[in-house]
């Protein structure tokens, strides 16, 4: 059996993409940092997105069956830790700019990519809920440079530049 602290720690190893997620509709607007995200299949486009159940975003995203997946860019160290829990809602999303697509959740306009979602099927494991998700609209910012957390700590990914 692995503990649960054991199990972090190995965790911690695995580099990811540092995504904020967010939704709004009759369940309200709410968005939360995340680095449990992955591509699923691209026919038809889906992602998953694991989200806690005790978290107090769980909530409106169930209600409102969509969501964004913003990939955060080597910018958005800050803007991360404030949507990577206790914050107010209206806090996290005053510190940055947002429009909106196809589905009317939040699209953080200097994200790295954006993937505005419907949630298509939700299954619960242990304490999360894994949120399948299918792509309905795109937004790439192709300039940007991108952000990987690994080691409990953010790290720049640079895009390769001409020498
Ligand atoms: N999948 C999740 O729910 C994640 C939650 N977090 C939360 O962010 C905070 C800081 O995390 P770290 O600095 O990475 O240190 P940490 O020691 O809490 O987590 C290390 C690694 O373990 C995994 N992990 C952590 N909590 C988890 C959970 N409840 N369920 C499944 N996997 C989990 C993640 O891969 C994480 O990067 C913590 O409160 C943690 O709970 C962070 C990453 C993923
Ligand atoms: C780098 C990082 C990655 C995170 N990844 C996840 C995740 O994949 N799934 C999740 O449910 N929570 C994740 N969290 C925690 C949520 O962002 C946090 O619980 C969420 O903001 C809800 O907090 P609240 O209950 O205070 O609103 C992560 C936090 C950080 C800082």
């Amino acid at each position: 059996m692995v503990e649960k602290q054991e199990y972090r720690d190995a965790m911690a190893r695995l580099g990811s993409a540092v995504n904020i997620i967010t939704t709004d509709g009759p369940g309200g607007r709410a968005g939360f940092t995340a680095s449990a995200v992955c591509s699923v299949t691209d026919t038809p486009p889906t992602l998953l997105v694991c989200l806690n159940r005790s978290a107090s975003v769980h909530a409106a995203f169930t209600h409102n069956q969509v969501l964004c997946v913003n990939t955060l860019a080597d910018c958005h160290e800050s803007l991360s830790n404030l949507f990577g829990g206790k914050t107010p809602m209206k806090q996290r999303f005053e510190a940055a700019e947002w429009a909106r697509l196809a589905t009317g959740s939040p699209i953080l306009t200097d994200a790295l990519v954006s993937f505005d979602c419907k949630v298509t099927q939700i299954t619960s494991v242990g304490t999360h809920d894994i949120l399948f998700c299918e792509a309905v609209a795109l937004r790439r910012n192709d300039d940007s440079h991108g952000l990987v957390y690994f080691d409990r700590r953010y790290h720049p990914l640079m895009r390769q530049t001409a020498c």
